[in-house]
């Protein structure tokens, strides 16, 4: 019997996976069932570790959901019903204020951002906060707030703190030294966002050369992608190829961003990854995303975490402090200016570029 709380939304039918024969990367399956014991973290650390300096992706598998829970298959069919359900003028009301705010909490109204020769994006994305009584919500989405705000905490706790172990240890600093940057109830950004894609004319995917998003990093520490099955994330490998990523079911796609290549003084780099058109056999399906966009604490300085040997080794100092952006200046300026400010092209071929608090931010193509 349908519940008289929550509404009935429409469910998500899940494309087949591509037959197509796509040149996927070669990504290290991280296994969080070993992560109980000491000598199970310490492998786990290793091939955390290498999976960043070579690749930059890796998938999590066993992190705790079942594909039956809310928080992968289920959670996916509901951002599909909550972006769909929610009318036109509901949509203007929860806007996202994302250039005046520099946050994306809301609605990003669709075409927003500039792709590339006049070209705008086309999709629609909400994001919310991991406090998710922070903001008013559209109507639909409050009989899942409780779900979403459970969605966020699992993921923050058992997830993101778990990887942010790994990476500390990798540094050989003490176990919890990003997880005390990455407090739960600290003031900050880390927020889930739901996605959906559609397909679009022929003439966007010529004028782009069928890139939906452009190459970039994300700008904040850690990102958790719940893998869902059309194909259109690539990465940039080192050797400057893009390469695919693959579903894999109810596994974790992992990528570090912009705030823990400062923070590691680059020894963790921050991932080049872009989404393109999906396969033949994928086009006419609209994409749904579903993400834990993580950043620091706002405070947060981000320079380098001197005193990690592994850093001391390498030569890596820390600098003045005031040269370092926080956090929140950081995500401010990058939220503000994405898909907005006109790139420059930088000299290496097909990359463009932009100033921001002065560092360059690089996009690629
Ligand atoms: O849709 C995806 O798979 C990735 C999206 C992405 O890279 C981003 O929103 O930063
Ligand atoms: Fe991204």
């Amino acid at each position: 019997m349908p519940s008289l709380t929550v509404p009935q939304i429409p469910r998500y039918i899940f494309p087949p996976t591509t037959k197509e024969k796509l040149d996927y990367a070669d990504l290290a399956v991280i296994d969080f069932s070993e992560a109980h014991d000491a000598k199970g973290r310490a492998e786990l650390v290793i091939q955390v570790s290498e999976a960043i300096q070579t690749h930059g992706f890796f998938y999590i598998i066993n992190h705790g959901y079942t594909p039956a829970q809310v928080f992968h298959s289920n959670g996916l069919s509901r951002a599909n019903g909550v972006l769909l359900c929610v009318d036109a003028d509901e949509q203007r009301s929860y806007i996202a204020k994302i250039s005046e705010t520099g946050s994306f909490q809301g609605y990003k109204p669709r075409q927003y951002w500039h792709i590339d020769d006049g070209v705008h994006d086309q999709l629609d994305q909400y994001a919310v906060n991991r406090d998710v009584t922070k903001r008013e919500h559209p109507e639909a989405l409050r009989p899942l707030l409780g779900e979403i705000g459970a969605f966020a905490r699992h993921t923050h706790f058992n997830v993101l703190h778990q990887i942010l172990r790994l990476l500390a240890l990798g540094l050989e600093l003490p176990e919890d030294t990003l997880v005390n940057l990455h407090g739960f109830s600290s003031v900050g950004e880390s927020y889930v966002r739901m996605m959906k894609y559609y397909p679009r004319s022929q003439t966007d995917e010529l004028k782009t050369k069928n890139v939906w998003l452009k190459g970039h990093t994300d700008m904040g520490s850690i990102t958790v992608l719940y893998s869902q099955p059309i194909s259109a994330l690539q990465v940039l490998g080192r050797d400057g190829k893009w390469k695919w990523i693959k579903h894999i079911e109810n596994a974790l796609v992992i990528n570090t961003g912009d705030a823990m290549e400062f923070l590691s003084g680059g020894y963790y780099r921050a991932t080049i990854h872009r989404v393109v058109q999906p396969p033949i056999d994928q086009q006419n399906h609209p994409r749904l995303g579903l993400f834990y966009f993580a950043m620091t604490d706002d405070n947060v300085k981000l320079a380098p975490l001197a005193d990690s040997p592994v850093l001391k080794r390498f030569g890596i100092v820390r600098g003045s402090d005031d040269d370092a952006p926080t956090m929140e200046a950081w995500r401010k300026g990058r939220t503000s200016a994405y898909g907005q400010t006109q790139l420059k092209a930088a000299t290496e071929d097909n990359v463009e570029e932009e100033l921001i608090n002065g560092v360059v931010v690089k996009h690629y193509n």
